[in-house]
């Protein structure tokens, strides 16, 4: 029997979004280990742990090969130390796997990485659209002082995989304030991964 259409609202001030098939919440005590100042995130555990930092809602229609997943990723505000809120980040599990962004509300940036190692950094706003290809890393940087809201959407066997990011120490770029706006660093934890670690990543096909 084939799966019947569905149409569904987005709110684009919350991210809510109408016959949702699953929503969950990240709040601040789940994203240890991704922020450099680790004496800046004890302290914001301390005041403000179970507070929320980004909430996903989704849509699966049906895990089927060729289907697809659609939603909308919702960013609180916030820093920790320097360093703009992110969402974890990761590759596809099959890394292959595209993925599309539309801007709902607010301001930030895609951050993107190869598994070369190189970085790509695009800006999030409403009405804009970013394309993160095949094989980059991506993670989400509200930069703005109010919620980063985006609609997204990627096919349905890609999957996530956050062990590539840890096992470099992070993403090879972080973003930081800089006056009312933000600037690229480099994070002093990254370890550039293998020439086997690449190369596994590239052969994926299918
Ligand atoms: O999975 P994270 O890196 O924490 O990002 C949170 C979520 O962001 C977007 O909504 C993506 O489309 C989701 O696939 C992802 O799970
Ligand atoms: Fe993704």
């Amino acid at each position: 029997m084939a799966v019947p259409p569905t149409s569904h609202r987005i709110d684009p001030a919350t991210g809510v979004l109408s016959s949702p098939t699953g929503r969950y919440e990240k709040r601040l005590a789940e994203l240890a280990g991704i922020y450099a100042d680790a004496d800046a995130f004890a302290a914001a555990l301390a005041e403000r742990g179970d507070s929320i930092v980004y909430a996903v809602h989704e849509v699966r229609p049906a895990a089927a090969r060729g289907d697809l997943i659609f939603g909308t990723t919702f960013m609180e505000p916030g820093r920790i130390g320097d360093e703009f809120y992110v969402t974890r980040g990761h590759i596809h599990a099959r890394a292959n796997r595209p993925e599309t962004y539309y801007g709902e509300a607010g301001e930030g940036l895609m951050l993107m990485e190869s598994p070369e190692g190189e970085t790509s950094i695009l800006e999030v706003r409403p009405r804009v659209m970013v394309y993160v290809p095949p094989l980059w890393i991506h993670r989400s940087v509200n930069t703005g002082s109010a919620p980063l809201v985006m609609s997204f959407c990627y096919p349905a066997d890609a999957g996530q995989d956050y062990g590539l990011i840890a096992r470099s120490g992070g993403m090879a770029t972080r973003i930081l304030a800089d006056g009312t706006g933000w600037k690229a660093v480099p994070n002093a934890d990254y370890r550039p991964r293998s020439a086997a670690e690449i190369d596994a990543i590239l052969a994926t096909q299918d």
